[in-house]
């Protein structure tokens, strides 16, 4: 059984008459699995993201996680956005151990085993390269630095599934690639399914095992691809044709879904 499924689902915000976001939306996804979707902008990917977390409930179709169908937020989800939005008057430790004193479930297990929680966000720190930085405030740190703690704020409490919508958007090109290799990793280490929502191509080849294309709104999903390229993925594989080829036919699939808009 997949760890996610949505059948035919459709969501439309502002009653009857609103905005259709996405229609017929398909989409199965495996455990372990790591998932990129990609599309014209505004076709639905953050409603996506939204369905599959319980944030939203579709009027139509079905969405499953772990077996259980979606009505309210699903709590074997991590989530990271496009902002940190880390809180400024707390150390990065204690915005990472935020999550564990806000949902009721782990709040009981951190007083009671704090130093196990302290040690477990030390030991994510060190795995996305801040070691050491758990005492620094938020500002203290660059933009990267930010979204690396978001990162392990988003891991702490063990999800099944990481959700990430754009988590790289707003940093410079170098300070991305850096962060692929961290998600690569924590993928490959953490034993966890990812679904990342972007629209950098390379980004999506890099990491997913499945790459799916969104068709412009309503979204649904217009084709789905295997990336081919064997694991670990080193950043050298950018420069290879396949890889090349296949970020050029995801352009194209997106292009083709803007002009049938
Ligand atoms: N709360 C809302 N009320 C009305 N319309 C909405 C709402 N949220 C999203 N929409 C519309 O639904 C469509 C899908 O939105 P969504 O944010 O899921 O798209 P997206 O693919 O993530 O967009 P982008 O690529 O620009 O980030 C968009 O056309 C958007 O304008």
């Amino acid at each position: 059984m997949p760890l996610v499924s949505i059948s035919n689902v459709d969501m439309r915000y502002g009653g009857p008459q609103g905005t259709l976001a996405v229609s017929g939306l398909d989409m199965a996804i495996e455990r372990g699995e790591f998932v990129a979707v990609v599309g014209p902008s505004g076709c639905g990917k953050s409603t996506l993201m939204k369905l599959v977390t319980g944030l939203h409930i579709p009027q139509a179709g079905v969405v499953t996680v772990a077996g259980d169908r979606v009505t309210k937020p699903v709590s074997i989800v991590g989530m990271a956005f496009q902002n940190p939005t880390m809180l400024p008057w707390r150390t990065t430790l204690d915005n990472i151990l935020l999550p564990l004193e806000i949902v009721e479930r782990h709040r009981h297990r951190l007083r009671a085993n704090k130093k196990e929680y302290v040690a477990k966000a030390e030991a994510l720190l060190e795995t996305v390269g801040l070691k050491g930085f758990g005492d620094k405030f938020p500002w203290q740190l660059s933009g990267g630095m930010q979204q690396r703690a978001n990162l392990c704020r988003a891991l702490i409490h063990e999800p099944e599934l990481l959700m990430l919508d754009e988590p790289f958007g707003a940093l410079d090109a170098f300070t991305r690639e850096e962060l692929w290799c961290v998600i690569r990793d924590l993928h490959a280490s953490q034993d966890v399914t990812i679904v990342l929502v972007t629209h950098d191509l390379r980004e999506s080849v890099f990491l997913a095992d499945t790459v799916y294309v969104m068709s412009a709104r309503p979204g649904r999903v217009v084709a789905e691809h295997r990336v081919p390229f064997a694991r670990p993925r080193d950043l050298s594989i950018m420069y290879e044709p396949a890889f090349n080829e296949m970020v050029q036919k995801l352009h194209g699939e997106i292009a083709t879904a803007r002009a049938v808009a």
